[in-house]
């Protein structure tokens, strides 16, 4: 009985992606299909470690690559884990990936703006398996019987919408696609791949590195048991032996990702914790770096056994988009992601992994400043969680971070760059945190440091409004926001006299508003502006929690008056000859709430009283 299933929506957009072929590099079609098949005999054979019960075949585990010239195909078998009927329908008739609408949105978007490279780009990163196939076939079959059941599954499609799905009896353990192949069209790229040295190419180029014996043509005359891989795991051989293209190709393996890495890394130590890593910074974020149900972690190898994939409990948090491989000697293939986490031999790895790590990143800082300057555009935002989170690196995370400021409107600066500015006269490290730069630049808070030529450091992630709360010196020189606390820009100015009744009046007609009405130092043009003591939630943290749904507890501020404002003499003036009303006390506050880019809670009451205000100057 033949069903015929449409594909979710999502995969339907993704399948006419590659039937009208965006990717120009058809061959890689073959790298994704070996992927897959060496994953799921990485699986069974986890499997039959796991439950030594269940009625799986590991005999004999291997790839099989049969090229047929007559019929124009080129099918790719397993003998490995296989699926289930319910498997097919979710795993390969739908996308359960985060990000895809995301990122299909985005590729309508460059689409539209006829820009053939971005939308490859995006579809790179993004990784599209077992559909790359479709860049090659009319029509694309499968067969797969799911390891330790009786009954396999046929799946067909031209990737035209629908599938036809029907139970086959007695098919062989694994999964076996046949590509029926469009024609060969050197024009576009589409090699002949019914033909055997166009395969064997291809699989030396992108799938040398696979563990598992890939043969051609196994049952042929001229065909032979002899794998066509070299078969060796890349990180047990010595560095100098592997090429950088050999890493690169097992990165995409590992990684689902069509660049380039960023940066190859090897670690290993022996005795009695023995292991091996190979680990990768990838060029760019990945579509999911800020969505909750983020991967994250290496796959984990016990002994060149695979044991799982998104190892959490080798790679923290801050450090997600870290990819590879770590291979244990001395541990049970039987552990589980609980157990990992307390393991003793598992924490020393992660701790010399994060370490090498950010050995990298400094040593890509300090050679390659422009590599450097990539991979923190792209994953910095990432890095800096570990602020938070990673108190015993903490020193060595913030040698690596770098932050925009007002020294430079393009080029972001390290921490000890900027001590290396710093006039003197000055002991702190000043940094704004809010929304955006052009904001930040035009707030009142950053005028007398202007003014004294003291460079403001620009904060703008959501992360760095929690971080610096927790961050407070930087190699013995303190850090401290513009907008909170009191500043000592230590200059010999006396304080100005006769504010005292000015304060308190308006401190008693704002008392709703702030907590708290005084004389400001970090003011030079604006009348007011408002800060925060230390431990305040800042305006954007406000406007964060919301955003998450979550309703802060209301933080009253601290309203600070520009003691040489006209508009401040003035009203000081007119409070002790009596004359002085609320509303321009209330408006002095709306203005200092503008000026940072606040909101204010009543827009419209507050024209009508500026109107009113206008109406009478006239
Ligand atoms: N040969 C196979 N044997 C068993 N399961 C397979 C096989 N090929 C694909 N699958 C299953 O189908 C899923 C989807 O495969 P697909 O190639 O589309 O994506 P992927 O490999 O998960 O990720 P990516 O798209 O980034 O390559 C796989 O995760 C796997 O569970």
């Amino acid at each position: 009985m033949t069903e015929t299933i449409e594909f979710q929506a999502e995969a339907r957009q993704l399948l006419q992606l590659m039937i009208h072929s965006i990717y120009s590099d058809k061959d890689v079609f073959l790298r994704e299909l070996v992927s897959n098949a060496s994953d799921a005999l990485d699986k069974v054979r986890l499997a039959s470690y796991v439950d030594k019960d269940v009625a799986v075949e590991t005999d004999d585990l291997h790839i099989e690559l049969v090229t047929d010239a007559e019929q124009r195909t080129l099918t790719v078998r397993d003998n490995g884990i296989g699926m289930t009927r319910e498997e097919v329908v979710d795993l390969i008739g739908t996308i359960a990936k985060s990000g895809t609408a995301e990122m299909l949105a985005k590729m309508r978007e460059a689409e539209s703006a006829g820009s053939k490279e971005q939308t490859a780009e995006l579809i790179g990163q993004f990784g599209i398996g077992f559909y790359s196939s479709f860049m090659v076939a009319e029509r694309v079959e499968m067969t797969t019987r799911k390891a330790g059941t009786a009954e396999g599954v046929h799946w067909e499609s031209t990737g035209e919408g629908t599938y036809t799905l029907e139970p086959v009896p007695d098919a062989p353990q694994g999964t076996a696609i046949t590509v029926h192949l469009k024609p060969e069209d050197a024009e576009d790229a589409l090699h002949d791949y019914a033909n055997p040295d166009t395969v064997r190419r291809i699989v030396k180029r992108y799938s040398d590195f696979i563990t598992w014996p890939i043969r051609l043509n196994p049952g042929e005359e001229e065909g032979s048991q002899e794998p066509i891989n070299s078969r060796k795991a890349l990180w047990a051989r010595p560095q100098s032996d592997v090429t950088a293209e050999e890493y690169a190709e097992f990165y995409r393996h590992v990684s689902h990702d069509w660049q380039e890495p960023l940066e190859t890394m090897r670690l290993s130590a022996e005795g009695t914790f023995e292991y091996q890593a190979l680990l990768f910074l990838p060029s760019h974020a990945p579509m999911d770096l800020f969505m909750r149900e983020h991967k994250r972690g290496v796959q984990l190898y016990v002994k060149r056994v695979f044991v799982m994939d998104d190892c959490e409990a080798l790679v923290p948090e801050y450090l997600r988009f870290v990819k590879g491989v770590v291979d244990a000697q001395d541990l049970s293939l039987n552990v589980s992601r609980e157990i990992l986490q307390q393991d003793r031999q598992i924490q020393m790895i992660r701790k010399r992994l994060v370490r090498k790590v950010l050995q990298t990143i400094a040593a890509m800082q300090e050679n390659e400043p422009e590599k450097y300057a990539t991979f923190w555009r792209e994953l910095g935002r990432a890095v800096k969680e570990g602020l938070l989170s990673d108190h015993d690196n903490q020193k060595a995370i913030l040698d690596i971070c770098s932050f925009p400021s007002t020294h430079s409107a393009d080029e972001p600066t390290t921490l000890a760059a900027y001590k290396q500015r710093m006039p003197e006269g000055q002991d702190t490290i000043y940094y704004a945190t809010g929304d955006s730069r052009s904001g930040l630049e035009n707030s009142p808070h950053l005028e007398a440091f202007r003014a004294k030529g003291y460079e403001v450091l620009l904060l703008t992630d959501p992360v760095d409004e929690v971080w610096v709360d927790v961050v407070t010196e930087f190699d013995g020189t303190p850090l401290a926001s513009v907008a909170k606390g009191e500043v000592d820009l230590g200059d010999e100015t006396e304080t100005p006299e006769g504010f005292d009744d000015l304060l308190s009046w308006m401190g008693t007609e704002l008392a709703e508003e702030v907590k708290e009405v005084r004389l400001s130092s970090r003011l030079t043009t604006s009348p007011a502006c408002l800060v925060g003591d230390p431990g305040d939630l800042t305006p954007t943290l406000e406007k964060m929690y919301r955003a998450m749904g979550q309703e802060p507890p209301k933080v009253k501020r601290i309203l600070e008056l520009n003691p040489s404002h006209p508009l401040v003499t003035g009203l000081r003036d007119a409070q002790a000859g009596g004359t002085a009303e609320k509303d321009v006390a209330e408006l002095l506050y709306g203005m200092a709430l503008l000026a940072e880019g606040g909101d204010l809670a009543e827009p419209a009451a507050f024209v009508n009283t500026l109107a009113a205000r206008l109406q009478k100057a006239l």
